[in-house]
């Protein structure tokens, strides 16, 4: 375990910082039904304090996609974000007192495209058949919910999962909190990060996420070649050397540094 409070600062102190932040189970509890998850409110005020800070680019990088996550979080216009497990790229905009995501528009090839339509048929019978499981839509990939399943239809829904559709010839499997996803693209958090830190130059970054996807940036943060600092939110292995218990504690955390980058710019300016 390194020292929170030091990687705090040293992170306030930097030039370019990125500070990258999982959705669902990191900033917005776990809720049963996808489309209710919200920011904790506590959350609101800070991140629009740490997005507002010269020094600080805030990027949102979620499983989700990106009109779901701007509809769900709620985080300043111009956030950026990165959604489908790093397959979408755009910022949230608010127009008319709406959050929209906006971005380029997708492009699958054909290949593509006909293996989206042939994994979501296979995932939409699996789900008529097992009560309780649902399927959400993303650009690139179909996903099975198990949450609202009892825990042997939930099992008998993914062991289907795993003999069907997952087999598929170039489909992408991301297991997380009783969903798993199939992509048509092999997009995930770390490379994302990798992507960000190039783009920004970024000179110290931070990662926090609750999910076995997070454990793909918590790796491509611990090889990157600038200071990182990365902290798993809730119980679960992880290679992230820092650990929060929920939301409502990275949310301290978020102040924390929020408050060391104030006091920081009050002391250089
Ligand atoms: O990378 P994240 O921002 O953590 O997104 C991961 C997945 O989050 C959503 O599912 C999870 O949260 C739901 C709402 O709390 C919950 O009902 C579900 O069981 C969780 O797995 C989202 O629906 C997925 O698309 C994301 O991949």
């Amino acid at each position: 375990m390194t020292d929170l409070a030091a990687d705090l600062a040293q992170a306030a102190a930097t030039d370019r910082l990125l500070l990258a932040l999982d959705f669902d189970g990191s900033l917005a509890p776990i809720v049963p039904v996808p489309e209710d998850a919200r920011m904790l409110p506590e959350l609101i005020g800070t991140i629009a304090d740490l997005s507002a800070s010269p020094s600080v680019t805030l990027v949102l990088v979620s499983g989700r996609a990106g009109d779901s996550l701007a509809h769900c979080a709620e985080a300043p216009s111009g956030t950026r974000v990165v959604g489908s497990h790093g397959a979408q790229w755009g910022t949230i905009e608010t127009e008319g007192g709406e959050r929209h995501f906006v971005s380029s528009p997708l492009h699958l090839s054909e290949t593509e495209s006909q293996l989206l339509a042939d994994l979501t048929r296979q995932l939409e019978d699996i789900a008529a058949r097992h009560e309780g499981v649902h399927v959400e839509y993303k650009p690139a990939a179909s996903v099975l919910h198990t949450r609202r399943a009892d825990s042997d239809v939930a099992a008998a829904a993914e062991a289907a999962l795993d003999a069907g559709p997952a087999t598929l010839p170039g489909v992408n499997v991301l297991r997380g909190k009783a969903v798993t996803e199939l992509s048509v693209l092999h997009t995930n958090k770390g490379e994302a990060l990798k992507r960000l830190i190039d783009e920004l130059d970024a000179t110290y970054a931070i990662y926090a996420g609750d999910d076995v996807t997070d454990e793909f940036a918590f790796a491509a943060l611990a090889a990157a070649d600038i200071p990182t600092m990365t902290i798993k939110v809730g119980e679960g292995a992880s290679l992230a050397p820092h650990r929060v218990a929920g939301p409502t504690e990275l949310a301290e955390v978020l102040r924390d540094l929020a408050q060391h980058i104030l006091g920081h710019v009050s002391q250089t300016s």
